[in-house]
């Protein structure tokens, strides 16, 4: 599939714009919220803002059309013997929560400790986009960021700390700005050796 950047994927027809032709359907839903948020949809600035706001969720939600896992497969066995942990830190990160579909705007820490071999370290922030542009909760988002990564590098330990703000709780709703939202996945050595797991977090940053 190739959908990672938002690009058309099989089956989308293409405009004479060179942009994703967006369905009739697609476009009238959309200008159905416009015009039940309180504007109208065919006023001049309105007039192509259902077929922008279409293709704009075709870029958030890229996700769909990529398979995380296939970035995990090309592997580097030539370390030099390194047998310590590889943190990829502070990944900037945009999502949408599945309840409201407000963005979920953070930052990622993805720490693993190779078995014998490594991968290539952007592709751990692939990873992550893979599964971050989807609609999410981020409970969800940080299990199968880490999953992915211990099911294909089977590694001896993975950890997974994700910090994020919630525009459904700053824009809206409770309407709380400032406050930030943890989650963490540890799985193999991280998950039962307090001294790794107390390492990996210090080199993340946070207090062990
Ligand atoms: N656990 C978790 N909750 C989330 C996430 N994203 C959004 N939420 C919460 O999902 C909940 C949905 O609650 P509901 O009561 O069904 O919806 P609501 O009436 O719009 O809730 P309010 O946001 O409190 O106005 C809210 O508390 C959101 O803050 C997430 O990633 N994880
Ligand atoms: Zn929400």
């Amino acid at each position: 599939m190739s959908c990672a950047h938002g690009d058309p994927e099989d089956g989308d027809l293409i405009g004479q714009d060179g942009k994703i032709a967006v369905p009739d359907h697609v476009a009238d839903a959309i200008r159905t919220l416009i015009a039940w948020a309180g504007d109208d949809p065919t006023r001049e600035g309105l007039i192509d803002t259902p077929k922008r706001v279409a293709r704009a969720w075709r870029e958030y939600c890229a996700g769909y059309g990529d398979d995380p896992a296939v970035h995990l497969s090309r592997v580097f066995e030539e370390v030099g013997g390194y047998d310590e942990i590889v943190l990829l830190k502070d990944i900037p990160f945009q999502s949408h929560c599945e309840h409201h579909m407000a963005p979920i705007t953070g930052r990622a820490h993805i720490a693993y400790l190779p078995r014998n071999h490594v991968v290539g370290i952007s592709k751990l922030a692939r990873v992550l986009h893979g599964f971050a542009r989807r609609l999410q909760v981020q409970e969800r988002l940080t299990a199968e960021v880490a999953d992915c990564i211990w099911e294909n590098l089977k590694p001896l330990g993975v950890a997974v700390v994700i910090e994020a703000t919630h525009g459904c709780m700053t824009s809206r709703g409770v309407r709380t700005p400032g406050v930030s939202m943890v989650t963490s996945r540890m799985m193999g050595v991280f998950r039962d050796d307090d001294r790794s797991r107390k390492e990996v977090l210090s080199l993340m940053g946070m207090a062990g």
